[in-house]
């Protein structure tokens, strides 16, 4: 059954082969859409405006998730952050604009919930956006989301957009991001802990001091809820865009753990019976950013899947590419 989205509408997936993008695509294939626009990197980059134009004057998509980006964890947006300002900034400014320029219906922006001050109140409502000092480590990826989340705003007010930004938390699922030096925790945890327990290994190495915090969401949840807020009705929809605060809303579960509860979770989860060993040189990043989510549990939705339940279905997907 469609929502506000008609079966046949053409809406493009940008990043579809990503952990966001491709659990999007599954949900709407789920649901019965048949005309889903998807381009790799090779075939449409991002990055250059104009081939971005001839796509959208070409497709005329009616409805577009913008899901690519310049993604990673805390090292690699510590080490590279020109990449991640420059990057993120030229692809949201060029499907932003090219929406715009053909009359897209709906837009949804992907942020993250980075975009809050490092120490702002916990939890974390959309209203703490632009409250305070950014935690250093993603500060240049921060920054390009919430000009993000403001290009989405200008539109709407000048121009009557209904572009809608949906800031999820911490995500993780199948085809993640896997690299130990580029990923984010929790593919980083499931990799080390394989490997130990493959190599029978006595201790799995642990970045920073295992007290920070993180709420993490299964990507066919977060899907689920992307796919929500795009089929919400007019009504409901509209109370999201308003003139005098930011189309903002956030995405997670509103629980979170420790890194070291993560970390022994992966290691029950994947039959790892040694040690924890924490490595006190790597960054912690921001203590804790727990998601206010009353906005989006007042719309009608909840997360379904728990979190061991998602490292576990999470593990049934790639344990086999994790063993090579
Ligand atoms: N992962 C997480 O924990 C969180 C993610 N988010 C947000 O969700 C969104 C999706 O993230 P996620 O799925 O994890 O990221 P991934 O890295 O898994 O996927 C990003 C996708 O974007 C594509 N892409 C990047 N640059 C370009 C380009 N120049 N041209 C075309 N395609 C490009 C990638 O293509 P290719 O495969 O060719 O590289 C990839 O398919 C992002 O906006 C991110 O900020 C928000 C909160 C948490
Ligand atoms: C989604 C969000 O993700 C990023 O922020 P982050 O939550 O800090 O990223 P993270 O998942 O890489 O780390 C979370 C915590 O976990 C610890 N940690 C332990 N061991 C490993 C480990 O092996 N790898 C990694 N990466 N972290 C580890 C690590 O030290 C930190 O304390 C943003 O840059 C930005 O991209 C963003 O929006």
């Amino acid at each position: 059954m469609s929502g506000y989205m008609p079966l046949d509408a053409p809406i493009f997936i940008a990043g579809h082969r990503g952990l966001v993008g491709s659990a999007i695509e599954r949900e709407l294939r789920r649901l019965g859409y048949t005309r889903l626009l998807t381009r790799s990197r090779a075939e449409l980059d991002l990055l250059s405006a104009d081939a971005v134009a001839d796509f959208f004057l070409k497709e005329q998509p009616k409805f577009v998730v913008l899901a690519a980006a310049k993604v990673g964890g805390i090292l690699a947006n510590n080490t590279y952050p020109a990449d991640f300002i420059r990057q993120n900034l030229a692809i949201q400014n060029n499907v932003i604009e090219a929406s715009y320029a053909n009359g897209v219906d709906r837009l949804l922006f992907l942020g993250s919930s980075c975009i809050y001050p490092k120490m702002a109140p916990q939890p974390m409502p959309e209203s703490c956006l632009l409250t305070g000092p950014l935690e250093p480590t993603n500060r240049a990826y921060a920054l390009a989301k919430i000009a993000g989340i403001e290009m989405c705003w200008s539109f709407n007010r000048q121009y009557g957009t209904k572009y809608l930004a949906a800031m999820p938390t911490n995500l993780y699922g199948p085809n993640d991001n896997f690299d130990l030096n580029t990923s984010h925790v929790l593919p980083a945890l499931m990799r080390k802990t394989a490997k130990a327990v493959a190599e029978g290994a006595p201790e799995v190495e642990v970045w920073g001091s295992g007290t920070p915090k993180r709420e993490l969401l299964y990507s066919d949840d977060l899907a689920e809820a992307c796919v929500y807020l795009l089929n919400l009705s007019e009504e409901k929809y509209g109370t999201l865009l308003r003139d005098d605060v930011p189309p903002l809303i956030n995405i997670g579960t509103g629980e979170d753990v420790t890194i070291r509860e993560l970390a022994e979770t992966v290691a029950r989860v994947l039959g790892f019976k040694g040690v924890l060993r924490f490595d006190p040189s790597k960054p912690d990043g921001t203590p804790r950013k727990l998601m206010d989510v009353s906005l989006i549990h007042g719309l009608g939705w909840h997360h379904r899947v728990a979190l061991e339940e998602g490292i576990m279905r999470t593990w049934e997907a790639v344990r086999s590419e994790l063993a090579s």
